[in-house]
């Protein structure tokens, strides 16, 4: 297994400049696909879980050119209409291309396998497949009734008014509202149960809006897609910095500027994940707002209790900027952490441990107070780039450490650590 020490680092300074983001790099390059029209999209993030979604839209037959870079791609849409997949689509570990597509595909003539990496196998879809089944679709789970792979017969849709279960994944809701547009009739999704992750819903409805596409949210419990609007290309699209990406630089900032300008996201963002610049000034960093720039220096740190909720995948980074904070730190509400890459509450906490922190695992919450003396050791990352970027503090607040598997950033943030020493000094 490969292995990557990271030697402690005296003090973070400069700027970064964000890769794309990869809620938005998937959404846009759907609905691009779906639209009438040529689209040319700014920016994308050149990651596992965009090629996933290329490969898929690639073999749907949709054209689509990218630069040398992999960060603009020009897509011609089909208006609607996929080719005939030769095999079945494979989407590795990608929740954001699994989900989307599921629903999309339900709604367009032709016959799909959806597959994935094993732990693909291990995330819930039966919310969506329950959903997408009452709406009349033909959709089956082909190993375990509720998770993937899954085969669809895709074929027009009627819409009406169809429940969704909210409290495990945004990206459910997400994926039938996308998919709504394909229905004859208007569409009316009610909710059930608490809305999880509720910011991202934001973006789908932010990207829907610039392909043509208006929804009515009614307080987040229903939501309204009449018939008759198409989705159509806005021409050209920008994608802008990845706000969960940013967490990490707000971080090391936080931990231990200097100061970091972090370029790509900031108070004009659409995603809620820029919350987590809220989050570092409630622990005591200094943050500076800028429409598209974030500015972050350190602080004296001391550990919050925050209901995370909102900002799911930002919130790991607290759990190790807890190490580095004065007190004991407590993140709730976010039972869904354990449906992500990993079981994340389980392997924060393992990994947590490991360095000398004092922890509580509970359901759906994490308390962590921080060592006397962090240890030297190396963490294991289960394949989720989040806990490798997330540990990479531990070298910020000036102590080695081992990362397992340090490739495992591929899925959102292949440069991260490229990135991290070009602000760091030794
Ligand atoms: O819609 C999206 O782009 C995402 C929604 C969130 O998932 P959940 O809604 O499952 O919490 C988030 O964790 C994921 O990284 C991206
Ligand atoms: C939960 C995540 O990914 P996915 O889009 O696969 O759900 C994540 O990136 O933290």
């Amino acid at each position: 297994m490969e292995q990557l020490k990271l030697e402690p680092i005296t003090q973070v300074n400069g700027t970064v400049l964000l890769p794309g983001s990869k809620s938005l790099s998937n959404r846009i390059l759907l609905l691009a696909a779906l639209s009438k029209g040529t689209t040319q999209v700014d920016n994308l993030l050149d990651s596992d879980d965009i090629r996933y979604m290329l490969g898929a839209l690639k073999e749907l037959g949709v054209e689509v050119t990218l630069s040398e870079d992999k960060t603009t791609a020009i897509v011609q849409g089909v208006d609607g209409l996929f080719k005939q997949p030769s095999k079945p689509l494979f989407l590795g570990n990608a929740g954001t291309a699994f989900r989307p597509l599921t629903a999309a595909l339900c709604a367009i003539e032709g016959n799909y396998e959806l597959t994935g990496e094993p732990r693909m196998e291990e995330r819930p879809i039966g919310h969506l497949v329950d959903a997408l089944a009452d709406l009349n679709a033909d959709v089956k789970c082909l190993k375990n009734e509720g998770y993937p792979p899954l085969n669809i017969s895709g074929k027009k849709l009627e819409g009406g008014e169809v429940s969704i279960d909210g409290s495990i994944s945004s990206q459910f809701l997400t994926a039938l509202l996308m998919a709504a547009p394909l229905f004859k009739r208007d569409t009316k999704i009610t909710i059930i149960g608490e809305l999880v992750s509720k910011p991202y819903i934001d973006i789908t409805l932010d990207v829907m809006s610039r392909f043509g596409i208006c929804v009515q949210n009614n307080n987040y419990e229903s939501f309204v897609v009449k018939s008759g609007q198409q989705y159509s290309s806005p021409g050209r699209i920008m994608v802008e910095g990845d706000a969960s990406s940013a967490s990490y630089f707000m971080a090391a900032a936080a931990i231990n500027g200097g100061t970091i300008e972090i370029k790509g996201v900031g108070r004009k963002s659409v995603q809620g994940d820029i919350g987590f610049a809220n989050v570092m000034e409630q622990v005591g960093a200094q943050v500076q707002w800028f429409d598209e720039k974030i500015v972050v220096s350190k602080g004296d740190l001391k550990g919050v209790d925050i209901d995370a909720n909102e900002i799911p995948d930002a919130a790991m980074t607290l759990a190790t900027v807890a190490l580095f904070s004065e007190g004991k730190t407590a993140i709730r509400n976010i039972y869904n952490w354990r449906v992500k890459e990993t079981d994340r509450l389980y392997a924060m906490a393992t990994e947590l441990r490991k360095v000398g922190a004092e922890v509580i695992e509970g359901e759906d919450f994490i308390e962590i107070t921080p060592p006397v003396r962090i240890n030297f050791t190396d963490i294991d990352t289960y394949n989720d780039h989040r806990i490798a970027m997330c540990f990479s503090m531990v070298a910020v607040g000036g102590h080695p450490i081992i990362i397992n598997d340090p490739k495992c950033v591929d899925k959102t943030f292949p440069s991260y650590f490229d990135t991290l020493a070009s602000i760091s000094c030794a």
